[in-house]
């Protein structure tokens, strides 16, 4: 399978912290869908935030679609980043005074592939947004409100269409299912495979709710992955 991410010999730490990340090697394949737990505080955020070039490692190299992050500048980073990938945040954080449609659009706002990508494929980018909003079950009813008037299960469907909107290749999704039910989770995680698959995203979804891992092509350790934490371990 081809490499969309990889990752080779990563060392990272928070300034006046001991190594919080040493990890020696990653990659993620195109299309694939990974699962990956670790306890509170194991660095699953901050990995994250190191993959699309939020952060920058002190070590290392992260390379998405074969480009190297730490080889280019801040601003060319922050492009790549919403040109490529599409995040999930833990706390959804939409902008609560935009209403639905305006939040999921807002990725064609800061990035003109994704823009022309939805439009490619949807004929308008309303349509777009439209378009994902209904495969997620999110009635017409819905897509005038403000965000902040939907119910959490359904702010995070608007999160994920956010996400989505203009085919970014990698998808990330940092603990999105923690603040909903066992039969609410289980929906959702077969809303966000289906339209990975129908974009051809590969998808990396943190959790440390390990009984949704059976539904995923992989699922890793972030203890087992991270040198630094196994030396902690012992
Ligand atoms: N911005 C920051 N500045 C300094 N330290 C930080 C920062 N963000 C995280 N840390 C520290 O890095 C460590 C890992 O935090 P991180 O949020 O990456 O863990 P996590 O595995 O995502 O945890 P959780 O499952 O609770 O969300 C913690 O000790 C945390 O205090």
């Amino acid at each position: 399978m081809t490499a969309l991410l990889e990752i080779t010999d990563l060392g990272f730490a928070w300034p006046g912290q001991p190594e919080l990340l040493d990890i020696p090697s990653f990659s993620l394949g195109r299309g694939e869908c990974v699962f990956l737990r670790g306890p509170s505080g194991s660095g699953k955020t901050t990995l994250l935030g190191l993959l699309s070039g939020v952060q920058t490692p002190q070590r290392g190299r992260v390379k998405l679609l074969g480009k190297d992050l730490g080889k280019l500048s801040a601003r060319a980073r922050d492009r790549f980043r919403v040109d490529h990938t599409g995040y999930v945040f833990q706390q959804f954080n939409l902008l609560p005074f935009l209403s639905v449609r305006e939040n999921v659009l807002l990725p064609c706002q800061f990035s003109a592939l994704r823009a022309e990508r939805a439009c490619q494929r949807h004929g308008t980018l309303q349509q777009a947004a439209y378009n994902l909003l209904m495969h997620l079950k999110l009635p017409e009813s819905l897509h005038e409100r403000r965000a902040d008037s939907l119910s959490i299960g359904q702010q995070q469907r608007v999160a994920t269409a956010r996400a989505l909107i203009g085919q970014p290749e990698l998808v990330i999704a940092d603990e999105p299912t923690s603040s909903l039910d066992a039969d609410t989770r289980g929906a959702f995680i077969k809303l966000l495979f289906g339209e990975c698959h129908a974009a051809g995203a590969s998808l990396l979804f943190v959790s440390h709710d390990q009984s949704l891992a059976p539904s995923f092509d992989r699922s890793l350790s972030l203890v087992e992955l991270n040198r630094a934490a196994r030396m902690t371990e012992i």
